[in-house]
């Protein structure tokens, strides 16, 4: 993964200059790896219903616009607002539901699309939550995923990159809600958090 020289300022095109201290991954790796996870996921959803796309909120929002784009299949969307961050940089491990899903998913082919899993904790609560309410499956997309950092056991079916455990931001990620709106995935210089 490209990563910028200590000269390089990511943020700053973006105005968030001095913040980031590099970019993990750059816009056209990003979406380069969105239409092979795209074509992977229609490969395997071809002969059956459009899949349900559950974007999990906020996180997952950009991923998922792109993700449905990239999609040579017809999908439907709900979303789902979940949070366990909060302000910190590490799960509380306790997590809320924000925003329900709008309709039944009884018998449907869902597919979580998750921007990352990083403890594991939100994705491990979220697909025990959704498998009570009797859906013909659950597939797992992220983007990214922490491997040293995952806390429990989650079955992920697709995965775009797995990455070192640092806090990111950007491409939907935040930090205290700022940096979502970044086209990349970048590194927050450490002296942006405590
Ligand atoms: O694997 P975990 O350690 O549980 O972390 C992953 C979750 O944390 C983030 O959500 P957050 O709670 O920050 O809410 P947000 O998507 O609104 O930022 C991210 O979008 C994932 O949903
Ligand atoms: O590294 C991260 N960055 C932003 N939000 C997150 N939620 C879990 N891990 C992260
Ligand atoms: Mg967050």
């Amino acid at each position: 993964m490209p990563a910028d020289g200590p000269d390089g300022d990511p943020g700053a095109g973006h105005g968030y200059p001095g913040e980031l201290k590099a970019t993990l991954i750059g816009e056209d790796q990003l979406q380069a790896k969105i239409v092979e996870l795209a074509a992977a996921v229609a490969a395997d959803h071809e002969l059956d219903s459009p899949p349900l796309l559950i974007c999990v909120l906020k996180g997952a929002v950009t991923f998922t616009t792109d993700f449905a784009r990239a999609m040579p299949i017809p999908s439907e969307l709900e979303f789902m607002a979940v949070s366990s961050y909060g302000s910190a940089t590490s799960s509380s491990g306790v997590v809320r539901i924000l925003k329900d899903l709008d309709r039944d998913i009884t018998g449907r082919r869902v597919v979580i699309v998750e921007d990352i899993i990083d403890s594991g904790l939100t994705l491990s609560w979220l697909q025990k939550n959704l498998a009570t309410r009797s859906p013909a499956a659950i597939d797992v997309v992220a983007l990214l995923r922490k491997p040293e950092a995952l806390k429990v056991d989650v079955d992920v079916r697709y995965v775009g990159f797995d990455i070192p455990t640092e806090f990111v931001v950007g491409y939907g990620l935040d930090y205290n809600e700022r940096y979502r709106d970044l086209p990349f995935v970048g590194l927050l210089g450490a002296h942006m958090y405590s």
